[in-house]
């Protein structure tokens, strides 16, 4: 039979059985849901693996999680990078919001599904975000300039990680003139240095300390 989540299991070694059976599962539960709501581009269900799961799991290759840290998934839609992330480190806890309830709704399934208890689905804009966090992640929701001020009091002072707190942000293409806008002091960590496939070959995590 298939493994669904080989690919996964070729760039992270040591999962546990629970992580295997949950990053399988996320096929057909992803199937279901998104044949109702659109949360991913319908064409790109056969890429869920590598343009969604391994993606979103290309900012665990630049920072590890510590048990108890707290995590905000800002625009979350479907739960990219959020529901990945959460599968991978079951000890953090996961935040993730999105302007769109429907898009909420599938996350909240997709997440009872897999008996991910470390993850809490809001629908909510994250400009009405009021709690602290260790990490902020995204992906595809805006530009640098706009993102900042939405997130940029929601962060816990002291850091448990051996990065400071701050933003991890998937970004693809040149991004030299969006850094620049926003004028703030981001790092950027090619994913093509972790992943073969061709699609991260112009995929970037971006760090911003908070
Ligand atoms: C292109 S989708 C990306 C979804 C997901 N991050 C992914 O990569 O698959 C952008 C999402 O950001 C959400 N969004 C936009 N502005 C937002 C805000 N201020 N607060 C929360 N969510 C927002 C939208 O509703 C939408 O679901």
């Amino acid at each position: 039979m298939e493994i669904k989540s080989a690919l996964i299991q070729e760039y992270f070694k040591g999962l546990t059985e629970k992580q295997v059976s949950q990053f399988d599962q996320l096929y057909d539960l992803y199937s279901f849901w998104n044949a109702q709501i659109n949360v991913i581009s319908r064409k790109d269900i056969e890429e869920l693996y590598e343009r969604h799961i391994l993606h979103s799991l290309g900012i665990a290759k630049f920072c590890t999680f510590k048990p108890g840290e707290r995590v905000l998934d800002v625009g979350t839609g479907g739960g990219f990078p959020g529901i990945p992330l959460a599968i991978l480190f079951p000890d953090t806890q996961f935040h993730l919001v999105d302007s769109i309830g429907k898009k909420i709704k599938v996350v909240t399934e997709v997440a009872e599904a897999l008996g991910l208890t470390n993850v809490k689905a809001s629908h909510l804009r994250a400009e009405q975000v009021t709690d602290k966090y260790d990490f902020v992640v995204s992906r595809a929701v805006t530009r640098l300039i706009d993102f900042y001020p939405w997130i940029k009091d929601k962060f816990n002072k002291e850091s448990k990680n051996a990065i400071p707190n701050g933003i991890l942000y998937l970004k693809g293409g040149d991004l030299a003139e969006e850094i620049a806008e926003s004028r703030l002091k981001a790092q950027l960590y090619p994913l093509s240095e972790y992943f073969k496939e061709d699609f991260f070959e112009t995929k970037y995590v971006v760090y911003i300390p908070g």
